[in-house]
């Protein structure tokens, strides 16, 4: 194991509340109501790899006994050490754990999380190749997993986002108004579907309050085309018109105050949009799938509102462990800072809908 590589942390400069978490931290530390944690300002910084083999599967390797979050699974890796760059990083954990040896690849995200007893940013990396057999030399369980049940694992808060970004979409569309012309809306939905967009926000404000009629029978037909697209579609905020037509819903930040519990079954998917850490929490206790957050820069449509930019976003998503998109004045050219900053991906309007 590597030794402690720590830096001046910026943000918040609380006491640290102990060492040596245990498993039942793990727990509390991806729970959404308790309280965000004020601990010591300093960054452990932690490199770890997706490593894979012919079959396309995924090791996880099992924390040990003594040591914090034992028994969870995770990605092999360990801390940096002062002066060493993440890929000399990763490449010497990886020896020291697996004996195997490795070229590391392209970064896939870098998770800033708060635990109880520090902060944290999970850099990940992908391994690009490997060499040897690998065993656990430090008497950690292994295992190969499909990526799809990845999400089965019990593992520390900050893997969640790392699992999302190998498994869901890294752009979130949100529909514009339809205007006058719903043909010519929907077949710019399908433009988008057939580019690749796998995830849809069916959100109209103006269009579903002044005829409703109008837009219920729209959505249904963007249901319909999302579903045969096999792409994930959420309305935005009318709960009963996501369980009449079977899709997910996407919450209004004001929506959460008022919902006690998940208010759809678990295979529909639940999103939130959330300015705050408190309503991340909340969406977290609720059971969402996964957030947005912005605005990151200002918008056309709001040229006047700053943007909070990148630093106070990777600020918020350190207090919870739901997979975040990023909103407001952002592009498909903006997913590489997007991930760098713990970001599921950007989520967008006008970029993503094709004109
Ligand atoms: N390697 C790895 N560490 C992770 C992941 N997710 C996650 O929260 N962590 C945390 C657990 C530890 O707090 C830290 C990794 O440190 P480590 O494995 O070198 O540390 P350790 O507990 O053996 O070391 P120590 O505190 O006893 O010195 O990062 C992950 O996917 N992989």
């Amino acid at each position: 194991m590597g030794s402690w590589a720590e830096q001046p942390g910026g943000r918040s400069a609380g006491e640290g509340r102990r060492d040596g978490a245990g498993p039942a931290d793990a727990d509390a530390g991806a729970s959404a109501d308790a309280e965000v944690p004020r601990p010591r300002s300093r960054v452990v910084e932690v490199v770890a790899g997706v490593i894979r083999d012919a079959r396309g599967r995924v090791l996880l390797t099992r924390r040990t006994e003594g040591r914090d979050l034992a028994g969870l699974w995770e990605f092999p890796g360990g801390k940096r050490e002062p002066g060493e760059t993440p890929e000399a990083a990763l490449s010497r954990e990886l020896h020291e754990e697996l004996g195997i040896d490795s070229e590391i690849g392209a970064e896939l995200i870098r998770v800033p999380q708060i635990y109880p007893d520090k902060r944290l940013v999970l850099d990940v990396r992908e391994v690009r190749a490997w060499r040897g057999s690998a065993r656990g030399r430090e008497g950690q369980a292994l295992a190969w997993v499909p990526p799809h049940k990845l999400a089965s694992y019990a593992m520390p808060p900050a893997d969640r986002p790392v699992v999302a970004a190998l498994e869901q979409p890294d752009r979130y569309l949100v529909t514009p108004e339809p205007g006058d012309d719903d043909e010519a809306w929907l077949a710019a939905l399908a433009a988008a579907l057939a580019a690749g967009v796998k995830r849809v926000q069916l959100r109209a404000p103006a269009l579903s309050a002044a005829d409703p009629a109008r837009w219920h029978r729209l959505a249904a037909a963007a249901a319909k085309r999302g579903r045969a697209a096999k792409a994930e579609l959420l309305i935005n905020a009318d709960l009963a018109l996501a369980r009449e037509l079977g899709v997910g819903a996407h919450l209004r930040a004001t929506q959460l105050r008022g919902l006690s519990e998940r208010p759809l079954p678990a295979e529909l998917p639940l999103a939130a949009s959330c300015h705050d850490a408190r309503e991340l929490q909340a969406a977290q206790a609720l059971g969402c799938d996964f957030a947005v957050v912005g605005s990151i820069k200002p918008t056309p449509s709001h040229p006047s509102v700053l943007g909070i930019g990148w630093e106070a976003f990777a600020a918020l998503r350190e207090s919870v462990s739901l997979p975040i998109y990023a909103i407001g004045g952002l592009g498909a050219q903006d997913l590489a800072d997007a991930r760098r900053h713990g970001a599921q991906g950007v989520a967008a309007i006008r970029s993503l809908w094709p004109v």
